[in-house]
């Protein structure tokens, strides 16, 4: 069921299109995940659902109210949608108790137990009530502004990078917290991210926005193996991308016939792999897909090694590609490997979102 819809929402800054007719539908109890490149539109959006910012066109409507229509714009602190920035943007000479207890009534005989509740909720102990904010970790401080946006029983929780202050292990652990705090409260979310990974992995449902414009928008299985186009498939991660013939359903390109998703019309098209379906041979023979390493970036557990595919005997260099390889298995540049390929490629354009 749609909880929150966005409705060909638009919106101008001078001559910059911020935000052009996005329409967007968010399901009850779900969590979204906005991505774009810098400057796409992600922090309009979320202003405008925020209520800090009006559309100039289009409408928003929460829970089947509407929230910005026309010349109707219900003002922040009346749409109960609680919000996480990434400072936390606690108030330094309250303590945390006072933090989370802000928006509760101050008389109210049942506050102290709500602000244990909501510490409780965010796995934040006892003994940290009367702390001021910077004698708290970074994970701590996001927990306590995750506790006080939800004390006021929001409808929904908008997430402006709430983890991109924290270091990687952190940030792990804070982001299947708040998804899992947002799950038990069921309290919808939109999540704002640069982190494509993050986005994936918290998410039902990813929006990639670009210049504005809504590009795609699905679950974030549908987004990484199926992406409308090249643009969404290389910004949600390493691809590779081919031309290809496709006939009866197969794609014939420099790696050879492969079988595609879904049922495409013949013809020429540009079909996309994941580097994760691509296996290195060693010792294949010349007719086989090969490729030549052309340098091995070494990344710890992972190495980045670039190859250029190669077509028959003469060895004549075409496409570069990029794979993440374990470094215990790493080639070595100048090494010619046979390259198969696992599953299905995916035909560009024919996304179902
Ligand atoms: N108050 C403003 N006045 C003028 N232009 C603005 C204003 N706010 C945003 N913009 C412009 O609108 C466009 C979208 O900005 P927005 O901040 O929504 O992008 P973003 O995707 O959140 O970017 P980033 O990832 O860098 O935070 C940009 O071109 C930006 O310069």
């Amino acid at each position: 069921m749609t909880f929150l819809r966005l409705e060909a929402l638009g919106k101008r800054y001078g001559s910059v299109q911020a935000l052009g007719d996005v329409t967007l539908a968010v399901a009850a109890g779900s969590r979204t995940a906005i991505v774009g490149p810098s400057g796409s539109g992600k922090s309009t959006l979320l202003r405008l659902v925020a209520g800090f910012d009006a559309p100039d066109s289009g409408r928003i409507v929460l829970d089947g109210q509407p929230l910005a229509e026309g010349a109707l714009v219900v003002p922040a602190h009346r749409r109960a949608i609680g919000m996480v920035s990434q400072d936390g943007a606690l108030f330094p000479h309250l303590s945390v108790a006072d933090n989370v207890g802000f928006g509760l009534e101050r008389r109210d005989p049942g506050r102290a137990r709500r602000i244990d509740d909501l510490m409780n909720m965010v796995e934040l102990r006892r003994e940290l009530r009367e702390r001021r904010p910077h004698e708290l970790s970074g994970g701590q401080q996001q927990r306590v502004a995750l506790a006080r946006a939800l004390a006021r029983s929001p409808r929904l929780m908008l997430l402006d990078e709430p983890f991109s202050a924290l270091d990687t292990g952190l940030r792990d652990t804070m982001r299947r917290a708040v998804a899992d705090v947002l799950q038990r409260a069921g309290v919808a979310s939109l999540l704002v991210t640069h982190d494509q990974s993050e986005a994936l992995s918290f998410a039902d449902q990813v929006a990639v926005l670009r210049e504005g414009r809504l590009a795609q928008a699905g679950s974030p299985q549908s987004l990484y193996f199926q992406p409308m186009d090249s643009a969404t498939a290389s910004f949600l991660g390493e691809a590779v991308v081919l031309d290809a013939t496709i006939r009866d359903g197969h794609a014939d390109c420099r790696l050879g016939r492969l079988p595609v998703h879904g049922a495409i019309t013949d013809g020429p098209s540009r079909i996309m792999l994941r580097p994760e379906q691509l296996h290195l041979r060693r010792g294949s023979d010349a007719s086989a897909p090969r490729g030549r390493v052309t340098a091995v970036e070494f990344a710890g557990a992972h190495s980045l090694v670039h190859l250029s595919l190669m077509r028959g005997e003469s060895g004549t260099v075409e496409t570069e590609i990029r794979l993440r390889l374990p470094s215990l298995d790493a080639p070595s540049v100048g090494e010619v490997l046979g390259l198969a390929v696992a599953g299905r490629c995916h035909v560009l354009g024919t996304a179902a979102g």
